[in-house]
């Protein structure tokens, strides 16, 4: 009776907060640029100011990764962001083309669900806020169970930053009691007009099964590949930084390592001398027994946690200074349990002959992490465009996974919910940004005259089904094609040079803001 009496109280809130959310996306849709952008400039510099507390209360609260770590995912996904979008245009007239006479206008989706991972629980709410606001647009976030204070606090934290900045009531909100029932109802209520899932397959799925339109990332098993012309020291170095960020709870992290006969011995000795431990085969067993929960899907207890935390339940001893865990396989899929996705500070180690064999393991590996990402480490660009085709939407080159798939040490959109492609399950396969959180219109004049088309004998007989006539379909639309528009026809169309053009799309653009 009390879960009942919850899960209703907790399916009011979230209607409640979707209705005020509608009403202040409409709101917002009529700010200019400048409101927007003083508005993202006071979150960007609050999220500043809470991202050590956040990220201390983040790690906290869900056990995952390091406090540090999460603070610098805070200063990413608010200064960082804020720098790199700020002259973004993604209000009014997007662009014009004075050629195919075509303009794109944006328009605001209105509100914005966003699904929040416990891995990155807040970062993720100073990301979707500022690119939701970016785009002109409100947010409702659905919390994961195990982060839901955290969660609310980074909400608070971006609300009341907007808010004093003059955004309007109920812009950025939260559910304080999440259930998959207020979930749910977000998910499948009226005002919501987008879903941006991030965090399990499950929750994902079920945002794509909604029956609106769904952004949803899909899970990664990144590989690190360091090709025979690579810098070892440097590309364990990235590795390394990567894998142990945030004791590798970013799904862009390195799964495992890949390198060649040729390089294999000062791949190893480079891995020692920068902390890595190579686990025997019955540590590696043992190791596996925990990360792993009916098959391969990841064991909660021990998602983002340190070398040591791993080390201690699975009974090993590592040496002290250990930064990551690392165990050899042979193959991929069923009996090589690291060749699966971790998300914590253990990595798979594979050693092949050469690219060729680097490529197809790769593509074997990718299977279980599909559309997501891989890195490379080489001198060799040949190689590198040889690797573009592999089944990932992000390839990085000679650099570390969590810091490159996010745009923090890449010239990637910067970004905590990364799109898998098709291949993937997800509709974008970019790393997401407010474009991906607007409407563009187009408006398209005429260019070629199509009004005498009529008179045309081909358009008679094609519409009357004549037979006789020696036209094939072909010809119709070939002559139809060579029609173009004369300056009389565009001139009727009201609008003769550029300017008039641009006018008539401000007043249309007005008229969207209703002013
Ligand atoms: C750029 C980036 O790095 S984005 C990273 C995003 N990637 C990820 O988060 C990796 C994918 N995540 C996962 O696989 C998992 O979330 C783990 C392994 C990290 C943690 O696993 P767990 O906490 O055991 O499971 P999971 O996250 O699936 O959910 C736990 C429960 O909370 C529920 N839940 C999750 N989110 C919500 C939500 N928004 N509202 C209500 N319930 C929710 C789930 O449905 C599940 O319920 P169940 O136990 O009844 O099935």
């Amino acid at each position: 009776m009390e879960n009942f009496d919850y899960d209703l109280r907790s399916i009011q809130e979230a209607r409640d907060l979707a209705r005020c959310g509608e009403a202040a996306s409409k709101a917002i849709a009529k700010y200019t640029d400048e409101q927007i952008d003083a508005i993202l400039r006071s979150m960007a510099k609050a999220g500043e100011e809470h991202a050590l507390c956040l990220g201390e209360m983040a790690a906290e609260e869900t056990g995952f990764g390091v406090a540090m770590d999460k603070a610098y995912k805070n200063h990413a996904a608010s200064t960082l962001l804020y720098d790199q979008i700020k002259g973004m245009k993604t209000t009014g007239i997007l662009s014009e083309d004075t050629v195919t006479r075509t303009i794109e206008v944006a328009e605001p989706v209105g509100l914005i669900m966003g699904i929040v991972p416990s891995t990155n629980p807040t970062s993720t709410v100073f990301f979707k806020s500022m690119i939701a606001i970016k785009s002109g647009n409100a947010i409702v976030f659905s919390p994961h169970p195990s982060a839901a204070k955290c969660t609310l606090k980074a909400t608070e934290v971006m609300r009341n930053a907007a808010i004093a900045a003059g955004a309007p009531e109920g812009i950025i909100s939260c559910v304080t009691m999440p259930s998959m029932g207020s979930t749910n109802e977000l998910m499948k209520c009226k005002e919501v007009s987008i879903i941006i899932a991030t965090g399990g397959p499950g929750m994902v799925k079920a945002a794509y099964s909604a029956g609106k339109p769904a952004i949803g990332v899909g899970a990664g098993n990144s590989p690190a590949y360091i090709e025979k012309t690579a810098d070892v020291k440097h590309a364990v170095r990235t590795i390394m930084a990567s894998k142990t960020f945030d004791y590798g709870t970013i799904c862009a992290s390195e799964q495992s390592i890949i390198c060649e006969e040729s390089n294999h011995a000062e791949v190893v000795s480079e891995l020692k001398s920068q902390g890595g431990y190579f686990m025997t085969k019955e540590e590696t067993d043992k190791v596996c027994n925990l990360l792993f929960k009916n098959g391969h899907n990841m064991n909660a207890k021990f998602v983002g946690r340190s070398p040591q935390v791993i080390a201690a339940a699975a009974g090993i001893q590592i040496p002290e200074g250990t930064r990551v865990l690392i165990g050899k396989q042979e193959g991929v899929g069923e009996g090589y349990p690291l060749s699966y996705e971790k998300l914590t500070t253990v990595l798979g180690f594979y050693t092949v002959k050469d690219w060729e064999e680097a490529c197809g393991l790769s593509i074997r590996l990718l299977q279980n992490g599909i559309g997501h990402t891989m890195s490379i480490h080489t001198q060799d660009r040949d190689k590198v465009i040889k690797f573009a085709a592999k089944p990932a939407s992000r390839i990085l080159v000679n650099t570390g996974g969590s810091q490159g798939g996010t745009g923090i040490s890449t010239g990637l959109p910067i970004a905590f919910t990364l799109g898998c492609g098709t291949c993937g399950g997800s509709s974008v396969s970019e790393n997401v940004s407010p474009k991906h959180l607007i409407n563009i219109k187009t408006v398209a004049y005429g260019l070629k005259d199509c009004s005498t088309i009529v008179e045309d004998d081909n358009t008679f007989m094609w519409k009357n089904g004549n037979t006789k006539t020696s036209s094939s379909p072909a010809d119709f639309v070939s002559s139809f094609d060579k029609k173009e528009t004369t300056p009389a026809a565009s001139c009727q169309s009201g609008c003769d040079d550029n300017e008039k053009l641009a006018a008539l799309v401000k007043e249309i653009v007005l008229a969207m803001k209703g002013q």
